[in-house]
């Protein structure tokens, strides 16, 4: 079954938005976890504009489930904060400087020699390592030599393409899921994954360990809360018996 990584950068950037603890971060945290999450992610970027580092080093002191730090280990001071407070997993994000979310994935071809350096430094502290790419089968192969645990699927290109055409839109991501089994390495997937793309994605890419979500699963709570936004995101990522029906509604859980 494929995991839910619940990415909590929207409740930072409210709670900055006026300066002091509302919404306090760590209970939202807390409350994920509580309401069926299996994992918390985050993505500390270097302006700080939503989780700053000291967020990081107090969600590790509570957490219960798996924990995922996102960015970029151009930073040193982002690979110290890794190491330092050695989550679960850290996903390796290639995003430049000021970059509104991330955009694109490694090109793993051309900075091989680079990203074999940084998984060893991750993997040698016991930090489970993830690349963050485009769904291309050279990339993939080539993440795989870098000695990395798993590649996550950069997903906002499907979520883009899905409603002309949803075959269409997962066919890169099913023929790069297959390479990563084919090299070893195990798959994770994110960005802008939501209710309504989320269980044709879970469905038909194989070997899916954990999506990561965070933009409309935040923006969901507001409308359904979040207990219920995270029980329908799961009932998205899980089998459904036969007759059963989806979950579409807060009236319906
Ligand atoms: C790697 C990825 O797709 C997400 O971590 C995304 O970048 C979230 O970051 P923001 O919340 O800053 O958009
Ligand atoms: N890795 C993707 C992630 O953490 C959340 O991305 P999004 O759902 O906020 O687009």
């Amino acid at each position: 079954m494929t995991r839910l990584s619940v990415n909590i950068n929207k409740i930072a950037t409210l709670r900055n938005s006026r300066g002091g603890n509302n919404p306090d971060l760590i209970q939202v945290a807390k409350d994920c976890e509580a309401f069926g999450a299996q994992g918390i992610t985050v993505h500390p970027r270097p302006d700080e504009r939503h989780i700053r580092y000291a967020d990081v080093y107090a969600l590790k002191e509570i957490l219960t489930t798996e924990f995922n730090i996102e960015g970029n280990c151009d930073e040193e001071k982002f690979v110290e904060l890794v190491l330092a407070t050695k989550p679960h997993q850290v996903t390796l994000v290639p995003d430049a400087l000021g970059q509104l979310t991330s955009n694109h994935g490694w090109d793993t071809v051309n900075n091989k020699a680079y990203l074999t350096d940084m998984v060893k430094r991750f993997k040698d502290a016991g930090i489970r390592v993830s690349l963050f790419v485009d769904p291309v089968e050279e990339m993939v192969a080539a993440a795989a030599e870098t000695g990395t645990d798993r590649v996550e699927l950069y997903t906002e290109g499907y979520a883009i393409h899905y409603n002309q055409g949803f075959e269409l839109a997962v066919a890169p991501y099913i023929l790069a899921a297959k390479k990563a089994q084919e090299v070893g390495l195990g798959l994770n997937a994110g960005h802008d994954l939501d209710l309504n793309n989320l269980r044709y994605f879970a469905d038909n890419v194989p070997g899916l360990l954990e999506v990561s979500i965070g933009h409309a699963l935040i923006s969901d709570a507001l409308y359904y809360g979040l207990e219920n936004t995270i029980q329908m995101y799961l009932q998205r990522l899980s089998h459904i018996p036969a007759g059963g029906q989806e979950v579409g509604t807060i009236g319906t859980i």
